[in-house]
């Protein structure tokens, strides 16, 4: 069995949406490798709150089972959130089909979710080992399906140009150009995680004695890093200063980028060249980069900023992690 969805990004390559059937009812759902839930608006949120939404309504699928007594409370780093009751029903991913995967319906959803109008609600594709399901966490989309794939495997091929997919069940060698390299996932955070040990700017290496592990993540925008890369790459951007009025690093937009690299594992280098580096204008003349601090915390996050550029394999019988330029 295999997959394909298109991946179609939004909000200017802030999150891509895919198109997802439920019982039959289809809404576009954001694939998120950074948490394990698939939650989806559901029709007993008030009319308000889904607006121009599509919502699930499970009295309208013949295949929809509650599971009583269950529910879910999400919150993301960005501070949304979403929480409500627990079934299951069919969902369909471009083919690939799961007859009882469990779904999570809200019945509240934080203010970022009802004014993102794009977005439908998340398919959570880390491990199953962070699904939020109370009294007992539950498998994802994946987890379940992967037994049933030609290959235990699902691939991110974004393109902020809307060709972008995601795939499932296997390698599709006409994505991507050169070799796919993997490198070890360690899964214990939960997480697609890898080492991450170098990084370059400009066509110069510098390796990292202290650098923190990075997760692959296509639910987060930015490419959020240690604060010393963060730091050394705008020092090579002469108008480039940390704006605290906006919460990050901007430069003139008229600025001519350094190319930026950092180590997936230990044998591919993951570049963004210079023109790809910027996320969005502040103003009509200032731009906000996708290279962003990860705070200090103890983990980098690759998101869209980086992986819009390389094909990406998330191997989840072996736990590897594949990227290939494309
Ligand atoms: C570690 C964090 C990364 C961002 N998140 C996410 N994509 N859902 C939340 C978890
Ligand atoms: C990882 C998630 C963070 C919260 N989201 C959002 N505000 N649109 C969706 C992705």
């Amino acid at each position: 069995e295999t997959g394909e969805v298109i991946a179609t990004p939004a909000d200017n390559g802030a999150e891509y949406l895919s198109p997802v059937t439920i019982g039959g009812q289809q809404l576009n759902l954001n694939f998120d490798t950074g948490s394990a839930d698939l939650w989806v608006f559901s029709t007993a949120l008030t009319s308000d709150e889904i607006g121009e939404h599509s919502a699930y309504d499970p009295s309208k699928s013949s295949t929809y089972q509650e599971l009583r007594g269950y529910t879910f409370s999400l919150s993301y780093g960005d501070g949304s959130g979403a929480a409500g009751t627990v079934g299951c029903d069919t969902v369909d991913i471009g083919g690939a089909t799961v007859t009882r995967q469990v779904i999570e319906l809200a019945t509240s959803v934080s203010s970022a979710f009802v004014s993102d109008a794009d977005s439908d609600g998340l398919v959570g594709l880390a491990f199953s080992t962070v699904n939020s399901v109370s009294p007992d966490s539950q498998k994802t989309f994946f987890d379940n399906i992967m037994s049933e794939l030609a290959q235990p495997v699902f691939t991110a091929a974004l393109d902020l140009d809307g060709s972008g997919t995601y795939e499932f069940g296997t390698i599709d060698s006409s994505k991507f150009t050169g070799d796919l390299m993997f490198t070890n996932v360690n899964a214990s955070s939960g997480f697609w995680q890898i080492d991450s040990n170098s990084y370059s700017i400009g066509g110069r290496t510098y390796q990292r004695s202290s650098a923190t592990p990075a997760i692959v993540d296509t639910g987060t925008s930015l490419l959020l890093l240690d604060p010393e890369v963060v730091r050394a790459y705008y020092a090579q951007v002469p108008s480039a200063k940390y704006d605290s009025t906006v919460g990050g690093y901007t430069y003139d937009c008229s600025e001519d980028l350094p190319e930026f690299a950092v180590a997936v594992g230990d044998n591919y280098m993951a570049n963004i060249p210079g023109s790809g580096i910027t996320f969005a204008p502040v103003s009509s003349k200032t731009c906000f980069g996708g290279i962003q601090s990860n705070s200090g915390s103890d983990l980098q996050i690759f998101g869209d900023v980086l992986l819009k550029h390389h094909f990406v394999v998330f191997h989840g019988e072996s736990e590897l992690l594949g990227m290939a330029a494309k």
